[in-house]
């Protein structure tokens, strides 16, 4: 079995590379991956001696390369998580958005056409289904929520999900879509809300909170995602979507709040900045069909993972580190100034 995971140097590619290398011994997975900001490829160290395990860097718009791998390796699989994935960077530019997340995704599903394949899945994202409002909390996304995006990157993936589907109807192309809600775990680049606030919360920094603080996101554990993914393109049904939530949902405010508590750091460094324009209220998952057909549910419970969580980002500080001092540094000031 060869799987070729798109975007494995970013955040939940890399969990997922890892989870699968452990797991599945005997398969091949290649990582395809051109490096971006969020793309790190120290973050493949523990894998990259293992003689099960290629990392190629490329962009998956790059249609010859992509041809070029699939000639080489006979993929069984594609695990599309390569994409742009942080919404105020689409806020402030588009472009590379829909270059990566729509485009891309049309260049690997036409080499799985041209070369052949037993599954491509799609991992998308909450953000399709645009938001649900505070004072309705009996309400969650289901499969069959509307596409009603907020945001260039919500769009972008959106578009992506649709053609997925459109490559299943018109080419019969074999394909599962997993739409999340936000992750949390090791290995998150640090403008992410999570990161960014353990990072600033460490070195005494501001924590810049968008607006009042009171949106809600449903947090769920990266490895928790990482094994739905697996259970869906091992077991899942070819040419359905799957919510995979956590059902955990918090509010912004309460998930600094405990991080300052966590971290014995004062709740004065929480500064209240303009929102982000279009901001989606509150995002919560069903994830009903996930677990009655394939079993799953979210293993670990927010206060645990939170803890596991810091305790990553303490041990590992020159991970983040090291970002924090380059290209990102400069996007924060930006974003931020010195506040
Ligand atoms: C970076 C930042 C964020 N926020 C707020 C904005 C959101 O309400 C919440 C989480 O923001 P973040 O940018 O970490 O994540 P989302 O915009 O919810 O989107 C994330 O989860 C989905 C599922 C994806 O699909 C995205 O790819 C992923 O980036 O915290 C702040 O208040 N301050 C900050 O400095």
């Amino acid at each position: 079995m060869t799987i070729i995971v798109t975007g494995g140097a970013g955040f939940i590619g890399s969990n997922f590379i890892f989870h699968m290398l452990e797991k599945y011994p005997d398969y091949r997975i290649v990582c395809l991956d051109c490096l971006t900001y969020a793309g790190n490829l120290s973050t493949l160290n523990p894998v990259m001696d293992n003689p099960n395990f290629r990392f190629v860097k490329e962009s998956i718009t790059n249609r010859e390369a992509v041809y070029q791998l699939f000639k080489e390796e006979h993929p069984d699989i594609i695990v599309n998580f390569a994409a742009e994935s942080h919404v105020d960077r689409s806020i402030e530019n588009p472009e590379v958005f829909l270059d990566t997340n729509i485009k891309g995704t049309a260049v690997l599903m036409d080499a799985c056409r041209e070369y052949g394949i037993t599954r491509y899945h799609q991992v998308s994202t909450d953000e399709v289904y645009g938001d649900l409002p505070l004072d309705r909390p009996d309400l969650f996304f289901t499969e069959e929520t509307p596409i009603h995006t907020s945001s260039p990157y919500s769009s972008s993936k959106a578009a992506a999900d649709l053609l997925v589907l459109a490559y299943h109807r018109t080419y019969g192309l074999p394909v599962t879509i997993s739409r999340c809600s936000n992750n949390y775990g090791p290995y998150h680049f640090p403008e992410k809300l999570i990161p960014l606030m353990i990072a600033n919360a460490l070195n005494d920094k501001p924590l810049p909170v968008y607006g009042k603080g009171e949106n809600v996101r449903d947090w769920l554990y990266v490895e928790d995602h990482c094994k739905a993914i697996d259970l869906i393109i091992h077991k899942g049904r070819v040419g359905e979507v799957y919510n995979i939530g956590g059902h955990n949902e918090m509010t912004n405010i309460d998930i600094v709040k405990i991080i300052c508590k966590e971290l014995a750091k004062p709740e004065s460094l929480i500064t209240y900045v303009t929102d982000r324009k279009g901001h989606d209220m509150r995002y919560a998952i069903d994830p009903t069909k996930i677990h009655t057909e394939l079993g799953w549910l979210p293993e670990t419970k927010f206060a645990d993972g939170i803890k596991k969580t810091i305790q990553w980002y303490l041990t590992n500080k020159e991970w983040w580190e090291t970002i924090l001092s380059g290209e990102y540094q400069n996007y924060y000031e930006t974003m931020y100034g010195n506040r």
